[in-house]
C-alpha cells in the first residue's frame, strides 16, 4: 500500500482506508472550545510532575513524516494530573505547516499555532513497552506544546543543529549534546486534557492528550529548517507531489470531539 503520508495523494483524508482506526470516535487532534471545558478539582489535587534524563535522548531520525528524538525511557517519569499510575517518556516530535499561520494540530477556539511539540509517554505502571501500550485505552500520554513564531527556542535549537546529517527519509544521529525535554515546556503548567488518539496512522485510540495552555516561542528560521526535511530516501525519486519531497507540512486536521468530556486545570 502506498505509504501514508500529508499530500492530496496519501494525506489525512485518505488514511482511514489503510488505517480504520482513523475514522474513530476519540481521534485526536481536535478544536480546543475553550468554552465546553470544565475545571476538575481532582486535576487541581494532583500536581502533573515529571522527571526527565537529558543524556537518555538517544538518536534523532527523520521518520519520512518528520524528525523525531528517540529517548532511553529508564529514568524518566510522568505522574499525576488526569492520569493513574507512571507514564515513562519513550520520543518527542513535531507538527508544523508550509507557513507559520498553520502547522499546530490541536486548534484553540479555531486558532491554529505554527507548530505543535509532541512528548509521547506509555503506561510503565501496566505494559511491557510502548508497543504493547499503543494497543490499550489507557497506554499512552502524549504532552502537548504549542509553537507560536517568536524568539529562537534554544533547547529546539540542539534539534535543528541536527536537522542537516538527517535531510532524508530513514537518515538519523546520534544526539551528542543533550537535550532537556523540560526545557521545550512552558513556564505555566495550566492545560487542557482529553481522551483521543495518535495524529499518525495507525491513529490509535490509546491517548490521554494533555495540552498546555500557554504557547512556547520558535523562531521563523527554525521553523524553515524542520520544513527542509525531505519524505523520501537519498537517491530516491521523489515518490510525493510534494514541493519536490520537502516535508513542509505534517500536520494532521482536527476531528470532532464528539461527547468526549474536555477538562482544563489552571486558567
Ligand atoms: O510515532 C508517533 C507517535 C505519536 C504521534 S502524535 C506521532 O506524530 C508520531
Ligand atoms: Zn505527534
Amino acid at each position: 500500500a502506498a505509504e501514508w503520508g500529508y499530500t492530496k495523494r496519501n494525506g489525512p483524508f485518505t488514511w482511514a482506508k489503510n488505517y480504520p482506526t482513523a475514522a474513530g470516535i476519540r481521534q485526536s487532534p481536535v478544536d480546543i472550545d475553550t468554552a465546553l471545558a470544565t475545571s476538575d478539582s481532582s486535576l487541581e489535587s494532583k500536581p502533573l510532575r515529571w522527571k526527565y534524563v537529558p543524556q537518555n535522548t538517544r538518536t534523532i531520525v527523520n521518520s519520512g513524516h518528520g524528525w523525531r528524538v528517540d529517548v532511553d525511557s529508564e529514568g524518566s517519569e510522568l505522574v499525576g494530573g488526569p492520569l493513574e499510575g507512571t507514564y515513562k517518556l519513550q520520543q518527542f516530535h513535531c507538527h508544523w505547516g508550509s507557513s507559520s499561520d498553520k502547522g499546530s494540530e490541536h486548534t484553540v477556539d479555531g486558532q491554529s499555532y505554527a507548530a505543535e511539540l509532541h512528548l509521547v509517554h506509555w503506561n510503565s505502571s501496566k505494559y511491557a513497552d510502548c508497543g504493547e501500550a499503543a494497543d490499550y485505552p489507557d497506554g499512552l500520554t502524549v504532552l502537548g506544546v504549542l509553537l507560536k513564531v517568536g524568539a529562537k527556542n534554544p533547547e529546539l535549537q540542539k534539534v535543528i543543529d541536527l536537522i542537516p546529517s538527517i535531510s532524508h527519509r530513514g537518515e538519523k544521529t546520534e544526539v551528542k549534546e543533550a537535550i532537556d525535554p523540560a526545557k521545550m515546556l512552558p513556564k505555566t503548567l495550566s492545560y487542557w486534557t482529553y481522551l483521543g488518539s495518535l495524529t499518525v496512522p495507525p491513529c490509535n485510540e490509546s491517548v490521554t492528550w494533555i495540552l498546555f495552555k500557554e504557547p512556547v516561542e520558535v523562531s521563523e528560521e527554525q521553523l524553515a529548517a524542520f520544513r527542509s526535511l525531505r519524505c523520501y530516501k537519498r537517491g530516491e525519486e521523489c515518490p510525493c507531489d510534494e514541493v519536490d519531497g520537502l516535508l513542509i507540512s505534517n500536520y494532521r486536521p482536527t476531528l470532532p470531539l464528539g461527547t468526549r468530556e474536555l477538562r482544563e486545570c489552571g486558567s
